[in-house]
């Protein structure tokens, strides 16, 4: 659990790593059921790793509810001495996938608040009515009710009188 900021807005985000091991994919995809936001995570000096983002956003696709958002990342960019992963291959695959991509590095703490904090923006922008009513804008039932009332046979531009 961790908590930070956005937009002047304190939330709450609930983090879970799957595990990346074949033999653990059964409970994996049970992870993906209740999840927002998914990180898609290569390490970029391991082509292997590039080449299986494949299989995970397809898994996504598959387990994941629909308007789930999604980043794609190229960790372990501290280490360039050993990369295998061009940055702009990773960009590339993000434009391909319609993602916003970071490369990150847990270790030099890298682009790490960053790519949480635009997670967590993305995922409230898709839950824009909920985020709309927390900040207590008009909510769309008030909207539906002045439309009844225009309709109404005493026209839009009627007083709203007390008639008891
Ligand atoms: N140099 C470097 N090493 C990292 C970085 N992030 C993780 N590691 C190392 O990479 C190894 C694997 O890290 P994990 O966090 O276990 O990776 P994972 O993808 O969760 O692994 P699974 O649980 O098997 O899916 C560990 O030795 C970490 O210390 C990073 O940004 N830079």
């Amino acid at each position: 659990m961790k908590t930070i900021e956005v937009d002047g807005i304190k939330v709450r985000i609930q983090i879970w790593d799957t595990a990346g091991q074949e033999r653990y994919q059964t409970i994996t995809k049970q992870y993906y059921r209740r999840a927002q936001g998914i990180f898609l995570v290569y390490d970029i000096s391991s082509e292997r790793s590039y080449q299986h983002i494949v299989k995970w956003a397809s898994d996504v696709d598959e387990y994941a509810p629909e308007g789930v958002q999604k980043i794609l990342i190229g960790n372990k960019a501290d280490e360039e001495h050993k990369r295998q992963v061009p940055k702009e291959q990773g960009l590339q695959l993000a434009r391909e996938y319609g993602m916003d991509f970071y490369e990150t590095s847990a270790c030099s703490n890298l682009n790490i608040k960053e790519s949480f904090t635009r997670l967590t923006e993305l995922v409230l922008q898709a839950h824009r009515k909920e985020l709309d009513e927390l900040r207590g804008l008009p909510r769309a039932p008030t909207l539906a009710r002045l439309e009844e009332d225009e309709s109404s046979p005493w026209g839009a531009n009627t007083p709203k009188t007390c008639w008891c």
